[in-house]
């Protein structure tokens, strides 16, 4: 069973002005998926359409065959009812928050016991290295620390997808690196499904199951790192491959 099905998704901001046109894709449970183009392709628009942060002006959005969003039934679920957890570039860490405040937020809002909440947070900093810190403020963590915060918000509720905006972008090559190595390994422990957001083709190549490589809003291919690597679909794939842009 698929986890999220897009059948004939759109997002039409003005007229003509198509940010995602006629976009089909399955993705499937404990699935790494990256959404990998050039600025401007619709990856963004795409991922918040599954947060239902953005909602679709044309077909179906689908989680595990139920319908989350078609506007011609005006059918639209809640971001809060959807279970998505999300890792954003501009998320920042709260700074009058300390790791655990920051990490504790999203279980707020649950009706969740102060014991549960301490024991979900503590498994969850343990999981992304963090465990020790909990008192810390922003300021005195190091950027990939930071993201390592950011992470663990995303995770905290254990969603059932987890969707992750250029989350690296802000770090130095090693860190990077080495972050890559992290997320994959909880998304494979946890068996995850995670989406991913890049133009950074190394970083698509080395974490994920399948890619879906975009431009101007529309699926040029979809396929394993190798698949797309060895046989691009089209030109624009070839190109945007051999440039490694
Ligand atoms: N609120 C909006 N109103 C009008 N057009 C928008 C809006 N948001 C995005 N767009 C347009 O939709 C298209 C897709 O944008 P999107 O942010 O999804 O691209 P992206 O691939 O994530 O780009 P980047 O890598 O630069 O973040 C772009 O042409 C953008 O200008």
């Amino acid at each position: 069973m698929s986890h999220v099905r897009f059948e004939n998704v759109g997002k039409l901001y003005a007229k003509n002005a198509w940010a995602v046109e006629d976009f089909n894709l399955e993705i499937q449970n404990a699935e790494f998926i990256s959404f990998l183009g050039p600025s401007g392709c619709g990856k963004t628009t795409t991922l918040r359409m599954i947060a239902g942060l953005e909602e679709n002006t044309h077909g179906k959005i689908f989680f595990d065959n139920e319908i989350v969003s078609d506007p011609t039934s005006k059918t639209f679920l809640l971001p809060e009812k959807r279970n998505v957890g999300m890792v954003f570039q501009s998320y920042a860490v709260w700074p009058h928050m300390n790791v655990f405040e920051n990490v504790a937020y999203p279980l707020k809002f649950k009706k969740m016991s102060k014991e549960k909440i301490y024991e979900s947070v503590m498994d969850i900093l343990n999981v992304v290295e963090l465990q020790g810190l909990e008192l810390r403020k922003s300021h005195e963590l190091s950027g990939g620390q930071q993201q390592r915060v950011a992470l663990a918000r995303g995770l905290v509720m254990r969603p059932r997808i987890l969707l992750l905006d250029e989350p690296l972008s802000n770090l130095d090559a090693k860190l990077r690196e080495k972050m890559r190595k992290d997320i994959r390994k909880i998304q494979q422990e946890f068996k995850l499904t995670m989406v991913y957001v890049t133009h950074d083709q190394k970083e698509a190549f080395q974490m994920s199951d399948r890619i879906v490589v975009m431009n101007k809003g529309k699926i040029q291919q979809v396929g394993t790192p190798e698949e797309i690597q060895n046989s691009p679909k089209n030109e624009f794939v070839a190109e945007f491959i051999k440039s490694g842009e």
